[in-house]
C-alpha cells in the first residue's frame, strides 16, 4: 500500500526480532515443535498410524478462555496420544467473508481500535503458554507479514477456503516449516487445494519481510509437508465416502499423498455446531471403515454456540463462548475425543484402502 494509493496513516510495528527478544522462545519447546511438525507430516505420510486432529476455538478473542481450554485439553492430548495427536486451533486471523472482527492480532481490544501491535505480542505470548503445556498449536496464516512474529511458535498451519487460489498464500506457505493444510474453496473446488500444495512444494522469489522488519526479496525453500483440507461449500458438505475417495484419487493422480484432513465444520456442518458433532462422529465411523481421512478439524471451545461481539466488548460476552462460527462446548468435545481415537485405534488395525 502506498500513500498515493488510498493508505491514510502509517504506524511502525515492532520487528520480528525485537518481539521475539521480549517473547523468546526456549530451545525446549523449539525441538518439541520441530518434533511435533514431523509427527504431523508423518501422518499426513502414511508413515504413522495414528490420527491427526486439529481442535479449538473458531477464533481467540480472550486469552485468558484460550489458555484454561488449552489447560483441559492437555492431559486428553496425552492420555490419547497413542491414538491420536492433538493439536489445538489456535486462530489469531479471520478472513471475513462480508466484514466483521478480523481477529485478535487485527484487534485485540475488539472494539475497532486495531492495536496491531498488542495483537502480535498478545499472539506470542498466549502461543509460548499454550506450547509450555506440551499442546502443538495450529493457526491460519492470512496476513503475509504476520508469520515473521509467531511463525516459530506453529506446529500446523492452514490456509483457509478464501485464500487457497492466492498466489501471495501459496508462497508464504512454500516458506513456512510446518506442514501446511489448504482447504477446498468456498465453492468447493477441490483441485485448487491440491494446485496450492503443489505449488507450496515449489521454490518461490517473493516480497516479503526480513526479521528486522526490512522489505526485502524472499527466496522460500519449498514446502513438501502439504495437504488439503476438505470443508465443504456452497453447493453442500464433501466429507462423505464418495467425497474423500474422489479427493484422495485427484491427489494420488497429481504424485501427491492421498491422506486428508476433513473438517467437521465450515460448510461441512452449515455452520451449525449441533450439526458439526454428528458430522465428527459420522466422521470416525468413516475412519475406522479405513477412509483414507488423516486428520479431522474440529471447531470447539468451552461454551457450546456462538455469540455476537457488540460496543461492550469483552465485558459484554459470555466467558468461553465463540464470537465468530459457533463451536461445540468442551463436554462433547471431551467425549468426541475418546471416540476419535477408538476409530483411530480399529483403523491402524486395518490394511490401507487402495484409492
Ligand atoms: O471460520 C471462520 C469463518 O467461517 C470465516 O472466517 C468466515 O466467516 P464469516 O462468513 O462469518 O465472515
Ligand atoms: C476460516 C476458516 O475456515 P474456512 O477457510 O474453511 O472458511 C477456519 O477454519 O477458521
Amino acid at each position: 500500500m502506498s500513500n498515493d494509493l488510498g493508505a491514510a496513516t502509517f504506524e511502525p510495528l515492532p520487528t520480528p526480532n525485537q518481539l521475539k527478544a521480549e517473547l523468546p522462545i526456549s530451545p525446549e519447546a523449539s525441538a518439541r515443535i520441530a518434533r511435533h511438525r514431523a509427527e504431523i507430516d508423518a501422518i499426513m505420510q502414511e508413515q504413522d498410524d495414528r490420527l491427526l486432529v486439529v481442535v479449538g476455538p473458531c477464533s481467540v478473542h480472550d486469552p485468558a478462555a484460550a489458555l484454561d481450554y488449552a489447560r483441559r485439553l492437555a492431559p486428553i492430548a496425552e492420555k490419547l496420544k497413542d491414538d491420536v495427536l492433538i493439536v489445538m486451533r489456535v486462530y489469531f486471523e479471520k478472513p471475513r467473508s462480508t466484514g466483521g472482527w478480523k481477529g485478535l492480532i487485527n484487534d485485540p481490544q475488539l472494539n475497532g481500535t486495531h492495536d496491531i501491535a498488542t495483537g502480535l505480542r498478545v499472539a506470542r505470548k498466549l502461543l509460548l503458554d499454550i506450547v509450555e503445556l506440551g499442546l502443538p498449536t495450529g493457526t491460519e496464516f492470512l496476513e503475509p507479514v504476520s508469520p515473521s512474529y509467531i511463525s516459530d511458535l506453529v506446529a500446523w498451519g492452514a490456509i483457509g477456503a478464501r485464500t487457497t487460489e492466492s498466489q501471495i498464500h501459496r508462497q508464504m506457505a512454500s516458506g513456512l516449516g510446518m506442514p501446511i493444510g489448504f482447504k477446498n474453496a468456498t465453492d468447493g473446488d477441490v483441485q485448487v487445494a491440491i494446485d496450492g500444495v503443489t505449488v507450496a512444494a515449489q521454490q518461490h522469489t517473493t516480497f516479503g519481510i526480513d526479521d528486522d522488519g526490512r522489505a526485502s526479496v524472499v527466496t522460500t525453500r519449498g514446502n513438501n509437508a502439504g495437504h488439503i483440507i476438505l470443508r465443504g461449500g456452497r453447493f453442500g458438505p464433501n466429507y462423505g465416502t464418495h467425497n474423500v475417495i474422489h479427493s484422495a484419487r485427484l491427489l494420488a493422480r497429481a504424485g501427491l499423498s492421498p491422506r486428508i484432513i476433513v473438517d467437521a465444520s465450515h460448510a461441512n456442518s452449515g455452520k451449525s455446531h449441533i450439526r458439526q458433532l454428528e458430522v465428527a462422529h459420522e466422521l470416525a465411523a468413516q475412519i475406522a471403515d479405513g477412509e483414507p481421512i488423516a486428520g479431522v478439524m474440529v471447531e470447539s471451545f468451552i461454551e457450546p454456540g456462538a455469540q455476537k461481539l457488540t460496543d461492550a466488548g469483552l465485558a459484554g460476552l459470555v466467558y468461553g463462548k465463540s464470537i465468530t462460527d459457533a463451536c461445540i462446548g468442551w463436554d462433547d468435545t471431551a467425549a468426541l475425543l475418546e471416540d476419535l481415537a477408538a476409530a483411530a485405534r480399529r483403523a491402524a488395525r486395518l490394511e490401507p484402502v487402495d484409492v
